[in-house]
């Protein structure tokens, strides 16, 4: 059976240096440490994040400004939310909630966000920096995977590294990343030919292609580190839901090294990481 890589106890463990750090900080600056979210619509994933976020913000002592838009919000509504947002001193930290409904263009707001508060690490200054192999805030999952990685001490340097999806939120730093860490990468997607004979060649498989249970047995390589991305809400028969992953979890387990679960996998370490940009962006603002 695969060894678990516990992101909740991780981030958990994070969460109280935090804690602390803030305790330290904030009678020197008179005011904590502020995320603002913009979320728009009800994207169900979204929900989940927004409700841990806002519970382990009150924990660390970061002030939550959530901003809950309808549906039907315009471009230039959100546009204006930000705009005051970059003008707030409260605020360290901005995240806009993916995805947008679709009559909204995201990468154009990624592009409104000041850098220096861009938590979530996407606006194009910042994923440049990480193409750049500079410092700086970095896409927030991607970092909770490699901070789980580095936790549990596994060796990356010359490792054969596949990743399923390519989204800006995940896949694509993520990649960047794990190149960064000296792995040997591979990026597979929707188009990809012969997914399961590449993922199957993975020292590290990282699976952020957001269909429930799809990594099966047939894509891991004994010994494996498989690491679930994955936030899939799926209804049982009696009509209660349930969070699942990318992964297969029943079948990976007795071929995989280490696994992520989820719950309690990599969405609590994307929520330290985006607590950690927070501080730090509180840090640089003394
Ligand atoms: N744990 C967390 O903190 C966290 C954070 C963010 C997201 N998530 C979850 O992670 C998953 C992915 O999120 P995302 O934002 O990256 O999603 P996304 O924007 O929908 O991207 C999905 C990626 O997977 C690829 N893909 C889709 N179906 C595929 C298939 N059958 N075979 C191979 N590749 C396939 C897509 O390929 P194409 O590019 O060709 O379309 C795309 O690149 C979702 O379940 C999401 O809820 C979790
Ligand atoms: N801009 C942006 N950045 C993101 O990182 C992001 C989005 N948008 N949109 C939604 C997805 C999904 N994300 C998630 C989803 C769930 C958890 C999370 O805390 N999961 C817990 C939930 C446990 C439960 O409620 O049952 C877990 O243990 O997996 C974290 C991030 C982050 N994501
Ligand atoms: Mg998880």
């Amino acid at each position: 059976m695969a060894n678990l890589l516990d992101g909740k106890t991780t981030a958990q463990k994070i969460q109280s240096q935090l804690r602390e750090k803030i305790k330290t900080l904030e009678p020197q600056r008179g005011r904590p440490p502020g995320l603002a979210v913009l979320m728009v619509g009800d994207n169900p994933a979204s929900a989940v994040y927004v409700r841990n976020k806002e519970k382990s913000c009150e924990r660390v002592g970061i002030a939550s400004f959530g901003q809950h838009f309808p549906a039907d919000t315009s471009q230039e509504e959100l546009k204006e939310a930000i705009a005051n947002l970059n003008e707030d001193d409260r605020v360290d930290g901005i995240l806009v909630q993916l995805p947008l409904p679709e009559h909204l263009d995201a990468v154009s707001l990624l592009y409104e966000i000041a850098p220096h508060k861009d938590a979530d690490g996407l606006h194009p200054m910042n994923l440049g920096g990480l193409v750049r192999g500079e410092k700086g805030l970095r896409s927030c999952t991607p970092a909770g995977v490699m901070r789980l990685l580095e936790e549990y001490q596994i060796p990356l340097a010359g490792k054969r590294a596949v990743v399923l999806g390519r989204s800006i939120l995940v896949g694509k730093p993520m990649a960047l990343m794990l190149l960064e860490a000296n792995c040997t990468v591979t990026v597979a997607h929707s188009r990809t030919e012969n997914l399961e004979a590449i993922a199957s060649e993975a020292d590290i498989l990282i699976a952020a292609v957001g269909r429930p249970e799809m990594v099966g047995a047939n894509c891991i390589k004994p010994g494996a580190v498989v690491i679930d991305v994955g936030i899939n809400r799926l209804e049982d028969a009696n009509g209660k839901s349930r969070l699942v992953g990318d992964v297969d979890f029943q079948a990976a387990e007795p071929i995989a090294g280490y696994i992520t679960p989820v719950p309690g996998g990599i969405g609590p370490m994307t929520v330290a990481m985006l607590l950690q940009n927070t501080v730090e962006s509180y840090q640089k603002r003394i």
